[in-house]
C-alpha cells in the first residue's frame, strides 16, 4: 500500500505543489461541496478546510502534514476499519463526503518511476439521499432522494421525482405550487435536488417552510434539462419498457436530474431503480400543519414515541414498517380500494391461527429490497445473497399457507398469486451454495458450503493437508534442534515462521543449524526464522487459498448475477411481503385492541360511537386508568347542505383536544384501511383533512402564534370542501377577546354556510354556542365535569349542551400556581361574574376591574401557627391513640381542611 506522506515527497516550491498534492487538488476541484476522504494506506485523510470541518464535527485530533505555500497543511484521518461510523456521523450532520480510493497497485505506480503517485479516484459520493448500507439507514423508514423542477410556462408549476435507492422505489408527480409543501411534508425526503433559480423562487414565494434548506443540494441549470433526460431515462429504464415521453417535460427534467445524480454518486454502478410510479390521485390530502398537529409519524417535539405510527405499528419486518408509514402518510380516498384493504384485514382478524402463522414466517423473512439494492451497487456480500434466498423461501411458505385457505378476499388472493411465483429454484441454489455462518464480505471467503463445488473442496483439502504437513514439519524440527519450545507460527507480516525463545536463538545462528534456518526477526524474548521447506509449504498453502478464494468469488459473482437477473421479479415479491406484513399487523392490532371495522362509503356520514384515541388510550391505560369512549356524529347530506359542525366547550384539561384529534385519527385510520378504535364507525370518504389542535409559533418564519393560526385558518376556509373534515381548536384565542370571538364566530358561519364540511370546533368562547340556535347543522356538546368539594373532576365525557364556565382557575391550581395568586384570581373572577353578568361592552368590564379593592391584590399570608389543620396535627399523638381514635382524628382533620377552604 502506498503510505507516502506529503513530506516524504519532493519538497513543494512556492509555485508548484508536490505531485500528490497536485493530485489531491485536482480531485478536490471536481468534487466541490464534498469533504474528500483521501485514501492513504489504512486511513482516509482529510486536508485543509475539510480537515478542520471534520475534526470539529467528529471530535478527532487536527494535526498537520507537510506544507503548502509556506503554511502547514491541516490534516485529520479516520482509520479504514472505523470509517463507516465516522461517515455516518458526518452525513447525519448534513455533510456530503466523496470517497477517494487508490485505484491501482502501488507496485504499478512505482514502475512509472520512484516519484510517481498512486492513481486515485472518487469511487462514491455519499450524501443523505443516496445511502444504502444498513448501518447508515433506519431499517423501518424509507430514505428518499428528491429532485424538484420548476416550470415557467406550462401545464403545471413543479414536478417532483423521488426515489429510495436502498430499495429502488421511484415516484414522480406534477404539482401545482400550493400542493408542494403538503407533498414534501408527506414524502419527507432526506435530500432535495434543485437549481439556484428554483431555490430562490421557493424562498421568495414562501412555498416551503425554511427547514427544507438544510436538505437542499444545488444543481446547475443544465442538470434539469427535459431533452437531455430522455436518452438517460430510456437507458436506465430500458428493461421495464417504461416510456419517459409519457411524463410531462417538468417530470422528465426532475427524474432525469435524479437519475443522473444517483449514477454520479455511485460512479457507474447501477442502482436498481424501478420504473417511476405516478402517485395515485386518490389520496387523502393532509397538509403539513395537520400532519404535525395530529402527530402521525412523530410528535410535535420530534419523537417517535407518542405518535400514531408508534402506537399502531405492529409490523414484524422492516419493509412492513416502511409500507405502514407510507400508508399512514397517504390514506386512500377511493372507497372501493379502502374496503378491499379492510376485507383483507378483516379476514386475518377472524383467523387468529392463520394470522399468527403468517406473522411468524414474516418475522423471519429478511429485507429483500435492501439486500438486492446493495448487491446491485456492488456493496452486497454473502449475507445479502442468503437474505434473498431466505426471503424467497419464506414467500413460498407463506403462499402455501394462504393458498390452503378457501375464499380469500381479493387483496390476499392477489398477494398469494405473487408469492406463489417466487423463484424457488434460485432460493434452493442459494441455500445449497451458502454456508450457515457467513462473512460480511465476499473477499473474506469461506462462505461456500462444502460439497457445493468440487474444485473448491479440492483446494480446501489441499490447504488442510498442507497444514498437516506444517504440523509434521514442526515435530521434525523440534527433534532435529532438540528445542522443545520451537513452534511454527503465522502472522500477517511474516507469513509462516519458526519461533524459538531468545535463549535458544543463538544455536540456530551457528553451524550446523544455520544451514537450515534463515533468520527473519529478533524480538525481546524470541527469535524468528524460516526454512526453505517452510517457505515452499507456505507457497503451496497460499496458492491453495488463493485458488479457493477465486473459486468462491466466481461462485459469488454467478449467484449475484442470477439474483440481479431476477430483480424486477424480486422487487415485486418484496412489495407483496411488505403488504402482507402490514395487513397482518393491522389485523393484529384490531383484534388485540378491540378496534372495529369502519363502514366506509361515498356518503357524507361521520358517525363514531364509542370512539377512543389510539395513542392516549394506551398512555391512560398504562397509568392504570380507563379511557372514556365518546361518540361523535357529524353526518350530513347534500340535501341538508353538508355535514354537521359540533361546537365543543368545556374546561381546560377536560379532554377537548383528545376528542378532536381522535376523530381525525379515526378518519385517517379508516381510510388507510385499518380498523378503528371505536365500537362502530360510519365514515363517508374524506377528501381533505384539516386539523389545528395546539398552537405553535413559527418564529423562524417571522410569524407570531396568532399569525400562524390565522394563516392556517385561511388555508382551511379557502381549501376545505364539502367532503372535508375540519378539526379546529380554539381559533382566535391569541388576540383580544372580542377580536378572537368575532373571528371564531365568522369562521363557524363560513364553514357552515359556505363550505358545509364536517367539523369539530373547540372553543372557550361560550358566546359561540348561541350559533346553534340559528345554524341548522351546528350542535353544542361539552366535556362533562363534576365539582366536588371545591375541586374539579374531569369526566372526559362528551355530552350535549354547552359549558357555562372554563374552570381555568381550578386547572391553574392543579398546575401548581401559588395559592395567593389562585385566591386573588378567584376574587377577580367572582367580581367579574357578579358585576358583569349580562354586560357585553369592554368599557363596563374595565370599570368592574377599577372597582376591585386594591388591598386584596396580594392576600396576606396566613399567620404562622394559626392554621387549624396544622394545629390539630400538632396535637395528634399517634402512639397514644387507639385505631378508632386515629380514624376519628383523620375525619376531624379533613373537616378542618374543608372548613378552611370554604372561608
Ligand atoms: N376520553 C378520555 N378518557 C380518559 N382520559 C382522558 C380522555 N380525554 C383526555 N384524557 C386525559 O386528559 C388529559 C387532557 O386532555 P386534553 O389535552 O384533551 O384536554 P383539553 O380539554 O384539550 O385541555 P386544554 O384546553 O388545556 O388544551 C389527557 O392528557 C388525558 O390524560
Amino acid at each position: 500500500m502506498d503510505q507516502t506522506p506529503f513530506e516524504a515527497e519532493p519538497a513543494a516550491t512556492a509555485t508548484a505543489p508536490t505531485p500528490m498534492m497536485a493530485q489531491y487538488f485536482e480531485i478536490k476541484a471536481v468534487n466541490p461541496g464534498y469533504l474528500l476522504f483521501y485514501r492513504m494506506g489504512d486511513f482516509y485523510e482529510l486536508f485543509f478546510e475539510d480537515a478542520e470541518i471534520a475534526s470539529a464535527a467528529l471530535g478527532i485530533v487536527l494535526t498537520k502534514r507537510g506544507r503548502h505555500q509556506g503554511e502547514d497543511i491541516p490534516m485529520c484521518g479516520v482509520p479504514i476499519h472505523a470509517a463507516n461510523d465516522y461517515l455516518n456521523r458526518l452525513i447525519k450532520l448534513g455533510h456530503r463526503v466523496a470517497i477517494c480510493e487508490q485505484v491501482e497497485d502501488p507496485a504499478e505506480a512505482r514502475k512509472r518511476g520512484s516519484k510517481s503517485v498512486v492513481k486515485r479516484d472518487v469511487v462514491r459520493l455519499v450524501t443523505p439521499g443516496t445511502l444504502t448500507e444498513d448501518d447508515h439507514l433506519d431499517a423501518r423508514s424509507a430514505n428518499y432522494l428528491a429532485a424538484l423542477s420548476m416550470v415557467r410556462h406550462g401545464e403545471t408549476d413543479f414536478a417532483l421525482a423521488w426515489a429510495d435507492i436502498s430499495t429502488g422505489e421511484t415516484f414522480i408527480a406534477d404539482l401545482p405550487a400550493e400542493a408542494l409543501a403538503d407533498e414534501m411534508a408527506r414524502i419527507a425526503p432526506a435530500e432535495l435536488l434543485l437549481t439556484e433559480a428554483t431555490s430562490a423562487a421557493l424562498a421568495e414565494r414562501h412555498l416551503l417552510p425554511p427547514a427544507w434548506k438544510e436538505l437542499a443540494a444545488t444543481l446547475p441549470q443544465e442538470a434539469l434539462d427535459s431533452e437531455a433526460a430522455l436518452p438517460l431515462l430510456r437507458r436506465v429504464f430500458a428493461a421495464s419498457g417504461f416510456d419517459p415521453t409519457s411524463l410531462s417535460r417538468a417530470g422528465r427534467a426532475a427524474l432525469g436530474a435524479l437519475v443522473a445524480y444517483v449514477e454520479d454518486s455511485q460512479k457507474g454502478r447501477q442502482a436498481p431503480l424501478r420504473p417511476p410510479r405516478a402517485q395515485a390521485e386518490a389520496v387523502l390530502a393532509i397538509d403539513a400543519a395537520t400532519r404535525g398537529s395530529l402527530e402521525l409519524l412523530q410528535t410535535q417535539r420530534g419523537e417517535a414515541r407518542g405518535s400514531l405510527r408508534h402506537a399502531i405499528d405492529l409490523t414484524v419486518s422492516a419493509p412492513g414498517a416502511r409500507l405502514l408509514a407510507s400508508r399512514l402518510a397517504a390514506p386512500l380516498r377511493d372507497a372501493d380500494a379502502i374496503n378491499a384493504r379492510l376485507d383483507a384485514v378483516g379476514r386475518l382478524v377472524e383467523d387468529t391461527l392463520l394470522r399468527a402463522r403468517l406473522r411468524q414466517e414474516l418475522k423471519a423473512a429478511p429485507d429483500l429490497a435492501r439486500a438486492l439494492s446493495r448487491l446491485a451497487l456492488e456493496r452486497g456480500g454473502p449475507r445479502d445473497l442468503a437474505a434473498i434466498g431466505r426471503a424467497v423461501a419464506a414467500a413460498l411458505d407463506l403462499a402455501g399457507q394462504l393458498a390452503a385457505q378457501p375464499d380469500l378476499p381479493p387483496v390476499l388472493a392477489r398477494l398469494t398469486g405473487i408469492l406463489k411465483e417466487a423463484p424457488g429454484p434460485l432460493a434452493s441454489e442459494l441455500a445449497l451454495a451458502l454456508d450457515d455462518d457467513l462473512p460480511l464480505l465476499s473477499r473474506d471467503g469461506g462462505f461456500v458450503r462444502p460439497g457445493y463445488d468440487g474444485g473448491l473442496d479440492e483446494e480446501r483439502s489441499l490447504g488442510r493437508e498442507t497444514r498437516a504437513v506444517v504440523a509434521a514439519l514442526q515435530a521434525r524440527l523440534v527433534d532435529e534442534t532438540d528445542i522443545r519450545s520451537l513452534k511454527i507460527r503465522h502472522n500477517g507480516v511474516l507469513g509462516y515462521f519458526v519461533e524459538v525463545p531468545a535463549a535458544h536463538g543463538g544455536r540456530l545462528l551457528e553451524p550446523p543449524l544455520r544451514e537450515t534456518f534463515i533468520h527473519r526477526q529478533t524480538l525481546a524474548n524470541a527469535m524468528r526464522f524460516t526454512t526453505t521447506e517452510l517457505a515452499e509449504l507456505e507457497g503451496r498453502i497460499a496458492r491453495a487459498q488463493q485458488a479457493a478464494l477465486e473459486i468462491e468469488l466466481a461462485v459469488f459473482a454467478r449467484l449475484r448475477g442470477a439474483v440481479l437477473e431476477a430483480t424486477p421479479h424480486l422487487q415485486g415479491l418484496a412489495d407483496a411481503l411488505a403488504e402482507l406484513d402490514v395487513t397482518a399487523a393491522l389485523a393484529e392490532i384490531s383484534a388485540t385492541r378491540f378496534y372495529c371495522r369502519p363502514q366506509v362509503d361515498d356518503s357524507l356520514a361521520f358517525a363514531v360511537s364509542g370512539g377512543r384515541h389510539p395513542v392516549v388510550e394506551l398512555t391512560v391505560k398504562a397509568e392504570g386508568r380507563s379511557f372514556v369512549a365518546n361518540d361523535a356524529d357529524l353526518s350530513g347530506s347534500e340535501a341538508a347542505g353538508g355535514g354537521s359542525l359540533w361546537l365543543v366547550t368545556g374546561p381546560n384539561m377536560g379532554g377537548k383536544s383528545t376528542f378532536l384529534r381522535q376523530n381525525a385519527l379515526i378518519a385517517i385510520m379508516a381510510q388507510m384501511g385499518c380498523f378503528v378504535p371505536a365500537d362502530a364507525a360510519h365514515i363517508g370518504v374524506v377528501d381533505r383533512l384539516f386539523s389545528r389542535v395546539g398552537a405553535s409559533d413559527d418564529i423562524a418564519h417571522g410569524r407570531s402564534t396568532f399569525m400562524v393560526e390565522m394563516v392556517e385558518t385561511a388555508a382551511i376556509l379557502n381549501r376545505a370542501t364539502r367532503r372535508s373534515l375540519v378539526v379546529l381548536d380554539e381559533i382566535g384565542r391569541g388576540t383580544a377577546t372580542f377580536d378572537g370571538l368575532s373571528i371564531a364566530w365568522a369562521s363557524v358561519e363560513a364553514l357552515h354556510e359556505t363550505t358545509g364540511c364536517r367539523a369539530l370546533f373547540a372553543t372557550h368562547f361560550h358566546e359561540l354556542t348561541s350559533l346553534a340556535k340559528t345554524l341548522s347543522r351546528v350542535a353544542n356538546v361539552t366535556m362533562k365535569v363534576r365539582e366536588w368539594e371545591g375541586e374539579v373532576v374531569f369526566l372526559h365525557e362528551v355530552g350535549p349542551g354547552a359549558a357555562d364556565r372554563s374552570y381555568g382557575i381550578q386547572v391553574a391550581r392543579l398546575a401548581g400556581l401559588p395559592e395567593p395568586v389562585i385566591a386573588r384570581a378567584r376574587q377577580v373572577l367572582d367580581l367579574l361574574e357578579q358585576r358583569s353578568a349580562g354586560t357585553a361592552s369592554s368599557g363596563q368590564k374595565a370599570s368592574v376591574l377599577d372597582d376591585l379593592p386594591l388591598f386584596a391584590h396580594r392576600p396576606a399570608p396566613a399567620p404562622q401557627g394559626t392554621d387549624p389543620v396544622h394545629e390539630a396535627l400538632d396535637a395528634v399523638r399517634p402512639d397514644e391513640m387507639t385505631p378508632r381514635e386515629a380514624i376519628e382524628a383523620l375525619y376531624q382533620l379533613k373537616k378542618l381542611r374543608d372548613d378552611a377552604r370554604r372561608h
